[in-house]
């Protein structure tokens, strides 16, 4: 059993739920019960707005690929968190919007956060220019990278985002080595073990790098809701694994309304959270992959992050270096806290199909966990 869990509430902020009492009853801690109170009274609301500015963190964040399909969108959701107070929009010249552009849109929010665009060549290294735009940051989100087109799988990116992904994280290291750096650029599943293995060549803390495979979950409990009518928020399923084909693995047994739905219905569902991109890709016809449903997961990531980082307890699941498998990259709940992953956390029960799933999608992951191995003993971060 968990610790501790985060549960999203109809009204969007992320609330904590638990630590959980000595028996395992769930119960709500203090603080979100007077949040849940106050929010739902309205005579209290300004009273809510004030005591919440007050608790709000202030942090720097950065998106990189900020100008593209999903950087645009997550740019925006992140100025809106209370507790960003610096957003860095930071893409190349050749982007489709000029960085500038989406920064300069972005700072008529009438949000706290203060926006600010970055544009650099293609040729450029991050290394050498980034450093105005990275140092002082608290978390980087990287979009950035190519998106597949339909008949590609996630790994055919390898050889191209791989490359672009070092030049970013390199550039973190060296500018904000303190910094969470998120990654979004696919394949996840190789790009994650290759950013994390140069990284910790480097000497800097593994617990900084974080796969974001939060779509998963969102799709997951969205199909779950719509087969069963279940309210949104009664809905959580964890999605363990990798981010990419079988590797994709939802725990619908570990979630109070996925495991009512009949066990014949299950191979069919998980198959449609395993097949939910390449339904995107082909939809959007040669035209990119999932942008918004990928923006909405990213911020609902990042600010889990940064709220652990302003000292909440707040669980979400992330692709990250982890022990609770034989693999030494794995995505499971993960609390963060204000060092970025505070604990990763075992699988819990599964049932004998999700048993049976995961035996077979280790050996696949693990060779894509290797491809990213290898791109990391070949290179080095500068
Ligand atoms: N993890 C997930 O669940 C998930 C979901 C959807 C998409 N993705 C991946 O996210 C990536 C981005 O997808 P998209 O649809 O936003 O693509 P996009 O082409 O619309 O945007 C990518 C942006 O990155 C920028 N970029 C490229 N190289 C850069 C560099 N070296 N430095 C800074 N910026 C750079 C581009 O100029 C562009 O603006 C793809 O690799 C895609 O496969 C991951
Ligand atoms: O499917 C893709 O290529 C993009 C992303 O990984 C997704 O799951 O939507």
């Amino acid at each position: 059993m968990l610790a501790q869990e985060a549960k999203k509430t109809p009204k969007g902020p992320i609330l904590l739920v638990s630590p959980r009492g000595p028996n395992d009853s769930p119960g709500l801690d203090s603080q979100s019960c007077l949040l849940d109170l106050l929010v739902s009274s309205r005579f209290a609301s300004r009273f809510v707005r004030q005591f919440c500015t007050a608790m709000a963190g202030n942090f720097k964040v950065c998106v990189v690929g900020g100008a593209g399909g999903i950087g645009q969108p997550l740019s925006m959701l992140m100025a809106m968190d209370p507790n960003v107070s610096e957003l860095c929009v930071y893409d190349l010249t050749m982007a489709m919007v000029p960085a500038e552009g989406v920064a300069a849109d972005l700072s008529h929010l009438n949000m706290k956060c203060k926006v600010k665009g970055y544009a650099f060549d293609k040729d450029d290294k991050a290394i050498d220019k980034a450093g105005d735009c990275l140092t002082g940051c608290h978390l980087v989100l990287v979009p950035a990278g190519v998106p597949r087109k339909p008949g590609q799988d996630r790994k055919d990116l390898l050889n191209i985002n791989a490359g672009i992904a070092k030049n970013i994280v390199e550039a973190c290291a060296k500018f904000c080595p303190e910094a969470v750096v998120g990654l979004i650029v696919n394949p996840v599943n190789s790009v994650v073990p290759a950013m994390c293995e140069m990284w910790k060549k480097k000497g800097l803390n593994p617990a900084k790098i974080v796969g974001i495979t939060t779509l998963d979950v969102v799709r997951a409990d969205k199909f779950v809701h719509e087969m069963t009518g279940a309210p949104m928020s009664d809905v959580s399923v964890p999605v363990i694994g990798g981010h990419a084909g079988t590797t994709i693995l939802p725990l619908f047994s570990q979630c109070q309304v996925g495991m009512t739905i009949p066990a014949d219905k299950i191979p069919d569902l998980d198959k449609k959270v395993q097949d939910a991109g390449t339904v995107v890709v082909a939809a959007k016809n040669g035209k990119g992959s999932a942008t918004l449903s990928m923006a909405y997961a990213g911020a609902r990531l990042g600010k889990a992050v940064l709220a652990g980082l302003n000292g909440e307890v707040v669980t979400e699941c992330a692709y990250v270096e982890s022990k609770i498998t034989d693999l030494p990259y794995f995505a499971s709940k993960v609390t963060f806290g204000k060092q970025g992953v505070e604990t990763v956390h075992p699988l819990g029960d599964l049932n004998d199909y999700e048993q049976g799933r995961l035996k077979a999608l280790l050996p696949v992951l693990k060779e894509e966990i290797e491809a990213g191995l290898d791109y990391a003993k070949e290179n080095d971060f500068a």
